[in-house]
């Protein structure tokens, strides 16, 4: 018998206490290939210049021209596309990505329609139709261009409402209650999704390594990870500053990290409402609890912000300032990128180059996947942060038109060289679904620190080799690539690495005609979760009746799924008991957990109240 018991029970009052304790196998099973339908698929068929970039459709495949192969020409052809912004000190080269001139001819009327759509949406034009929403990213980084000049003062007072603040708490102008540090020393960000990656990302990319405030993520409703980080505070979360972040203010994983966070400063004796910031959409619920608790401020997320683009918003813009970044010069970087891309000359475009090299990689339906290799260790959560801005954007079920078309992009990668130890065997000699984008940095190290650990060579010489060398290997065998180069990772060339890949999810989402802005598929996962804990609370409450009775009456599992009238929900009514018998809830199961139909369960106390209630 397994006898659990704890402290949980149904409601809070009135415990009394029990005595008792088909048959076709393919090469490629889980991806879908369709018929031809793109340009690139009618290009690639007629063209024999350079290497297919999918080898399991015949109309794709053949075998690799010697033309791509040939050094000179494929260096006439790297220069003939290299894409250089010379402020922003960034390159992109797209001549191991194997379109052909034909293919970029038909594009071309796909591409013009693409950058209207971009400049409608510049305009304030209700550019995320389902949502009936403007989309308003671009305009974080450049005010003038917002469509009125409400929305102007808005972005400038909060830009300057920030920098406020952090200059406050760095110089300790505003300090903590009650911390013998007289000043704050950390931050917890309490957030999820875009209200975590875009932080993270850059907290990564560009903290000092002896910044004013040190940074730590709570982005999930994960007991033990939420623990973790309360404990890694230890007695400094007296210094901490909790900034919660949630553009809906009603996140379940925000909000539970927030009532988690706010228990261990009650735990503490510490008085949170003096340490908590929230970043959120004016009334919502994080919103309202913020103002009516008195937290210490609150800055807002704008309605014409998506989470995933939010990270020139007061998102990422706190989190950076209060580390010592300097937001202006991500601004800066953003608004350049953001001027280049507005060019209506691909070749001209870095975003579009991008959108364009996607949109030939994958077919224009996300065949292949997009591995993303930044080899630069602080450069580690880019990957991660475009997995979101690019598949929660491009992952759609139907296009503008309400076709269904299933659409997206798959985004993985971790950083070179440390992933040639991992799966780039696979990359180069394995399954040929995916196309890369190198990232690259020329500088290895602050001047001055560089020295040579053998005769001409550098640690940075290894890395280096290593890009280029992974580079070679796999377009020698057809895997094709994009790179993007920045001389050095600055707040600057990552704020317009944002903007890039911002702008080239929008050309891209034009040109496959989908919604790039809304995200309906993530609300059935929700709805489904909040399915699970609604019956939970039915289980609790059928339990409870049997565990009030004299004497108490077990039930096996097919008894409670009965009496909760949802036969057909039986198993997961088996693991809403397994979780809570595994977590010392007020639950007494009898019988083996291995052999589902033996369990019989109650409760070891009964709550009066909810029976009569
Ligand atoms: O900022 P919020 O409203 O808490 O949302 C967090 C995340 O949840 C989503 O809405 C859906 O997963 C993301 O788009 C968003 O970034």
């Amino acid at each position: 018998m397994a006898s659990i018991s704890g402290a949980f029970s149904p409601s809070s009052t009135l415990l009394r206490p029990r005595r008792h304790q088909s048959g076709v196998i393919s090469a490629f099973p889980l991806r879908r290939f369709r018929q031809p339908q793109s340009i690139a698929d009618l290009s690639r068929s007629s063209s024999p210049s350079y290497p297919s970039s999918s080898s399991n459709n015949s109309l794709k495949s053949g075998p690799a021209s010697p033309v791509e192969k040939d050094p000179i020409k494929l260096w006439n052809r790297y220069v003939d596309w290299l894409y250089q912004h010379k402020d922003l000190g960034l390159f992109l080269d797209v001549s191991r990505i194997g379109f052909t001139d034909e293919f970029v001819e038909k594009m071309e009327p796909k591409m013009q329609k693409a950058f209207n759509a971009m400049k409608e949406l510049e305009k304030g034009a209700i550019a995320n139709p389902d949502e009936s929403r403007m989309v308003g990213h671009y305009w974080l980084r450049s005010p003038h261009l917002t469509p009125n000049r409400y929305l102007k003062d808005q972005i400038e007072r909060t830009l300057d409402k920030i920098c406020e603040f952090a200059e406050a708490i760095i110089s300790a102008k505003i300090k903590p209650p009650s911390s013998p540090a007289g000043r704050f020393t950390q931050i917890l960000s309490v957030g999820i999704g875009g209200s975590a990656l875009g932080p993270q990302f850059v907290a990564e990319a560009l903290a000092p390594d002896n910044p004013p405030l040190k940074i730590r993520f709570i982005d999930n409703t994960d007991p033990a990870g939420i623990d973790h980080q309360v404990a890694q505070l230890g007695p400094e979360l007296a210094s901490t500053l909790v900034i919660v972040i949630s553009k809906s203010g009603g996140t379940p994983e925000t909000r539970n990290g927030l009532l988690e966070v706010q228990k261990a400063f009650r735990d503490a004796g510490l008085n949170f409402s003096k340490q908590g910031v929230a970043i959120t959409q004016e009334n919502s619920l994080l919103d309202n609890t913020a103002r009516i608790e008195g937290w210490l401020a609150r800055f807002p997320m704008f309605d014409w912000v998506g989470g995933r683009t939010s990270e020139m918003s007061a998102v990422g813009l706190l989190p950076a300032a209060l580390q010592g970044i300097d937001i202006r010069e991500m601004l800066a970087g953003a608004a350049l990128m953001d001027e280049a891309t507005r060019s209506t000359v691909v070749r001209n475009n870095p975003a579009a180059l991008l959108a364009m090299c996607w949109y030939w990689a994958s077919d224009g339906v996300g065949s292949k996947d997009m591995v993303v290799l930044p080899y630069k260790d602080s450069l580690l959560l880019f990957s991660r942060y475009l997995q979101q801005l690019v598949m929660e954007s491009l992952g759609k079920e139907l296009d503008l038109d309400g076709n269904r078309v299933n659409q997206g992009l798959t985004v993985y990668g971790n950083k070179g060289s440390t992933d040639q130890h991992a799966y780039i065997q696979q990359l180069r000699e394995g399954v040929h679904n995916f196309f890369v984008t190198f990232i690259e940095v020329l500088r290895d190290r602050p001047p001055g620190h560089d020295w040579e650990l053998e005769p001409g060579v550098t640690c940075g010489d290894y890395l280096f080799g290593m890009l280029h060398g992974t580079r070679s290997a796999l377009y020698s065998n057809d895997r094709e690539s994009i790179s993007v180069t920045v001389e050095e990772v600055t707040p600057r060339s990552v704020g317009a690495m944002v903007a890039l890949y911002e702008r080239a999810v929008g050309i891209y989402a034009a040109l496959v005609n989908i919604n790039a802005y809304h995200q309906p598929g993530v609300e059935a996962g929700k709805k489904a979760a909040g399915e699970v804990l609604a019956l939970q609370k039915r289980v609790l409450t059928v339990l409870n009746e049997a565990s009030c009775k004299e004497p108490v009456e077990p039930l096996t599992l097919d008894e409670i799924a009965d009496r909760c009238h949802a036969p057909e929900e039986i198993e997961m009514i088996y693991k809403i008991i397994q979780h809570m018998a595994a977590n010392d809830r007020a639950l007494i199961a009898e019988g083996s957990c291995g052999s589902p139909r033996s369990v019989k369960v109650f409760l070891g106390e009964c709550n009066i109240d909810e029976l009569y209630a």
